[in-house]
């Protein structure tokens, strides 16, 4: 059995008046990148939220280093980096990261070091004394990211951190992503890009709330027979289509026809 860093099991979130993740279980395996992907609304951030226990869920559980969810046991063992940079403008790179390093570190030596090392990764080593409002987004994104890492998380969940990077800074992202991968760090990686999925070493396909494939890159595609990730993602929500219909006209089942991939 696959050592799993995240476990959600039947999993019911509402948001507002609506009902965004329906009973959703998945698994995210120890020390790979998992990318999750879907389109716009499609419920990742929800279930981003729920994994570093934030979001108030109806039902299930969502156990994470083989503890709940949100737990204080949790707080320097999970990275989590919003949507939004989630830093101060009117700090320089070096003093975010320091204060974010200063949280978790008691001694101010080793918090420097670990800032240090962060920004090093992130590379943004040549604009450590700039002011963070000064920077672009994809290099405040990176700021954001350093300020997750100062905690050498076992657990690094990233919403979207590829919006609006170009394309050679977001191959590097997704080398270091690999880079931590490597040294044991588990990340859970969002994205509506389809074309990010052959980066990762694992997929969660998730549309209207519910997961739609659970396979590696090339499993997806021999599981379609198609060539790119999304002809298979639209190729399973047809597939769900066409169940869903078939169960209509026959007036058997009342599922939906997804989670159709080899698991
Ligand atoms: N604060 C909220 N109140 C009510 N509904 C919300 C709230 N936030 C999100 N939703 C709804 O929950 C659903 C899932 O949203 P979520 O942000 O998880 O999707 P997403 O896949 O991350 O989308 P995106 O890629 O655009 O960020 C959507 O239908 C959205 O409208």
């Amino acid at each position: 059995m696959m050592n799993n860093a995240v476990e959600v099991t039947g999993l019911v979130v509402r948001r507002g008046h609506r009902e965004v993740l329906h009973d959703l279980s998945v698994g995210v395996p120890a020390g790979q990148v998992t990318g999750l992907l879907g389109p716009s609304g499609s419920g990742k951030s929800t279930l981003i939220r729920a994994v570093v226990g934030v979001q108030v869920v109806e039902s299930g559980t969502v156990t994470v280093l083989g503890e709940p969810a949100g737990s204080p046991a949790l707080r320097s063992r999970v990275g989590y980096v919003t949507q939004a940079p989630s830093v101060y403008d009117d700090l320089t790179v070096r003093a975010n990261t320091r204060y974010f390093a200063r949280l978790l570190h008691r001694d101010r030596r080793a918090a420097e070091e670990a800032a240090e090392t962060a920004i090093g990764r992130v590379d943004l080593g040549s604009h450590a004394d700039d002011l963070v409002g000064n920077l672009s987004g994809g290099q405040q994104s990176r700021v954001s990211l350093a300020a997750a890492l100062v905690g050498e998380p076992d657990l690094l969940v990233l919403d979207e951190p590829t919006v609006g990077l170009d394309p050679v800074l977001r191959r590097d992202l997704w080398r270091l992503f690999h880079e931590l991968a490597d040294t044991g760090t588990t990340l859970l990686v969002s994205s509506h890009v389809m074309d990010e999925a052959a980066r990762c070493d694992r997929l969660l396909l998730l549309r209207e709330g519910r997961i739609l494939a659970d396979d590696t890159p090339d499993g997806l595609l021999r599981a379609t027979g198609e060539r790119d990730a999304e002809a298979a993602f639209l190729h399973l929500i047809d597939s769900a289509a066409d169940n869903a219909a078939d169960n209509a006209a026959t007036g058997t089942g009342t599922g939906t026809g997804t989670e159709r991939t080899s698991r």
